[in-house]
């Protein structure tokens, strides 16, 4: 599997072709079918072309008569009917089979996208996997359907007629054959240019997603900073890309017809002039020259159209190589194990990580987390918290040491999306088996039962985007319902009740404490009094972790902790309103 520079695998010719028959499986014997049913159908094309030489014959001897001129006429028109018949039924089959394997690869594709190491896409770029799971697909789905009749029926044309040149006189076939050369010439130039040329189109349509969807996340700081001309700019240079490239294709597009324009010349010509001789040294009848000529005519269609066709499928090619690149990237080592230590739920050792090839922002960090308590997490802003949270959660895989947790680990963070669908299909989405009872029981724990009140249809209100909304409270205490629902050995909550407001930020932080009542948790840390209720506290500074115990013990020891609690203490007791800020402004 080739990695160009930091963009998401490209699956091999090989590794695509493995790909491809093994999507296949269970689909083989229809893909039999579509292949007689294209075989029989362009035979019975061929009727027509011989039909006419012979119908010629018997008008120059003067014995074609309205009998002959009949029976002529029966076959072409049966001949054509089969063969339209044969054709549709073959393109409709083959649409279907297609469209069915497609489909498969097309839920392999968003199965491994969803589930990639998160340090994979990032160093990509979200455009790339965007653009794979979307123009690629397309690029496939438009033209399967074309392609594969399409080889089959000009691949079976070619040798059938042939076959029906060599019948009426040798030299006509070996005239065409000659000239195949000529074919074979245009269509390698045009596989040597085409895929690069579609390659570089393809990845300009990325680098374009990639700017406009980086434009529309950071839409704020973009603002804030006065940064709208120069994303304008990255944007349109990035467009302007994609419209370079597109055209270059174009241009590639309008070779490839001069080219084939020339091999069209040369093969009429050439069995045009073969007939001649033929006919002079009467060895062939004009009849038998009329019929190498359609036949000859004949095939120029479907040899153009192979030709196009591959301009086609080096296109499907280019993406179906990108989406089972995606598909087949290999589980990585280093993502997290289960632990086997009793009494220590997880487990860090010499982690070292770094974001894309910035600094080290851990170096070889230890850390055991006990099995059954609380942990909280406090540190000043960019001190590494929430990382440390996605490197526990196996979002983000380190560069070196280990880390060893639950197989059940949940995390929740402060933004928490909400699927569409109804309240029940969100809140079971870890718990597919839990019945409404349970899901009742997990609102009353997390104090969100009165959440169904507001709803107009309970559980089965539809939520999410252009269903009923949710406040941001109302989308955590569903998240912590989730969690609770889904009962997974560790649970991490990175700021998860920090933004409610002071008018919900107790009631969240009940949820918080049913969540995580009787299992391991661990809490990134927003307000110190959060912090205080947990059984151990690891205070971080630049990605170390430079105190961790108990908050007594950590009060007593008089450190940053403990300074920090004094101040916080010194202004609880002036104000509480600045105590809630103070401690906002600290961590
Ligand atoms: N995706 C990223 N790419 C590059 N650097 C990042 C990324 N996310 C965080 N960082 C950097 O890593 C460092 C630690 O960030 P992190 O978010 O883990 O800190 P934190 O303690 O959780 O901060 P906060 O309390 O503000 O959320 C910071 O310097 C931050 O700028």
């Amino acid at each position: 599997m080739s990695q160009a520079s930091a963009a998401l695998p490209i699956a091999s010719g090989r590794e695509t072709a493995r790909e491809v028959w093994r999507l296949s499986r269970g689909h083989r014997l229809r893909l039999a079918t579509v292949g007689v049913l294209g075989i029989v159908s362009t035979a019975v094309n061929v009727i027509p072309p011989v039909i006419i030489g012979f119908l010629v014959d018997r008008v120059r001897a003067g014995t074609a008569d309205l009998g002959t001129v009949a029976m002529v006429t029966a076959a072409m028109v049966g001949s054509a009917a089969l063969g339209a018949a044969g054709t549709a039924m073959t393109i409709v089959l083959a649409t279907r089979v297609y469209h069915t394997i497609l489909a498969g690869l097309r839920e392999q594709l968003v199965s491994r996208a969803m589930t990639l190491p998160q340090h994979l896409v990032e160093r990509a770029g979200t455009g790339d996997l965007i653009s794979r799971t979307s123009d690629d697909v397309t690029a496939v789905a438009d033209a399967a359907p074309s392609v594969i009749p399409a080889l089959t029926v000009t691949a079976f044309t070619i040798v059938v007629s042939l076959g029906g040149l060599a019948a009426l006189e040798w030299p006509y076939a070996v005239a065409f054959a000659v000239v195949l050369p000529v074919y074979v010439l245009v269509m390698r130039w045009y596989l040597r240019i085409g895929p690069r040329v579609y390659g570089a189109e393809r990845a300009a349509m990325s680098a374009r997603a990639q700017q406009i969807l980086e434009s529309q996340r950071g839409y704020a700081t973009v603002l804030g900073l006065g940064l709208t001309e120069q994303r304008h700019r990255s944007v349109l240079a990035a467009s302007w890309g994609v419209a370079v490239w597109t055209l270059r294709a174009r241009a590639v597009g309008v070779m490839l017809n001069l080219r084939l324009n020339f091999g069209e010349c040369l093969s009429l010509a050439t069995v045009l002039v073969v007939g001649f001789v033929l006919i002079d040294a009467d060895v062939s009848t004009v009849g038998a020259a009329t019929a190498a000529m359609l036949l000859v005519l004949r095939l120029l269609g479907p040899i153009n159209e192979l030709v196009f066709v591959v301009d086609d499928l080096q296109s499907a090619l280019a993406s179906l190589s990108r989406m089972i690149g995606v598909v087949t990237i290999p589980e990585e080592a280093g993502e997290p194990s289960a632990t086997v230590d009793a009494g220590v739920a997880v487990r860090l050792n010499g982690v070292a990580f770094r974001y894309g090839d910035g600094p080290r922002l851990f170096d070889n960090l230890t850390l055991d987390i006990p099995t059954g308590q609380r942990t909280a997490v406090v540190g000043a802003s960019g001190a590494g918290k929430t990382t440390l949270a996605a490197v526990i959660a196996g979002i983000h895989l380190p560069e070196d040491g280990t880390v060893a947790q639950p197989g059940r680990t949940t995390l929740i963070t402060q933004e928490t999306h909400v699927f569409v669908g109804t309240l029940r299909d969100n809140l079971t989405l870890g718990a597919p088996t839990a019945g409404d009872d349970d899901v009742h029981a997990a609102l009353d724990a997390t104090g969100a039962a009165g959440l169904l009140d507001l709803l107009p249809d309970g559980l089965n209100t539809i939520v999410g985007t252009g269903g009923h909304p949710l406040t941001d409270a109302q989308a955590q205490q569903l998240a912590l319902t989730r969690l609770l629902l889904a009962d997974p050995e560790l649970a991490i909550l990175d700021e998860a009740t920090a933004e409610a407001g002071s008018t919900h930020a107790g009631l969240l932080d009940r949820a918080a404490d049913a969540v995580l009542h009787g299992r391991t948790g661990l809490v990134i840390a927003h307000r110190l009094s959060q912090a205080a209720t947990c059984d151990r506290i690891v205070v971080m500074e630049q990605g170390r972790i430079i105190e961790s115990g108990t908050h007594n013990e950590l009060v007593a020891a008089g450190g940053v902790y403990g300074g920090l609690w004094s101040a916080w203490e010194a202004g609880r007791s002036t104000n509480n309103t600045v105590i809630d800020k103070q401690e906002n402004k600290e961590f």
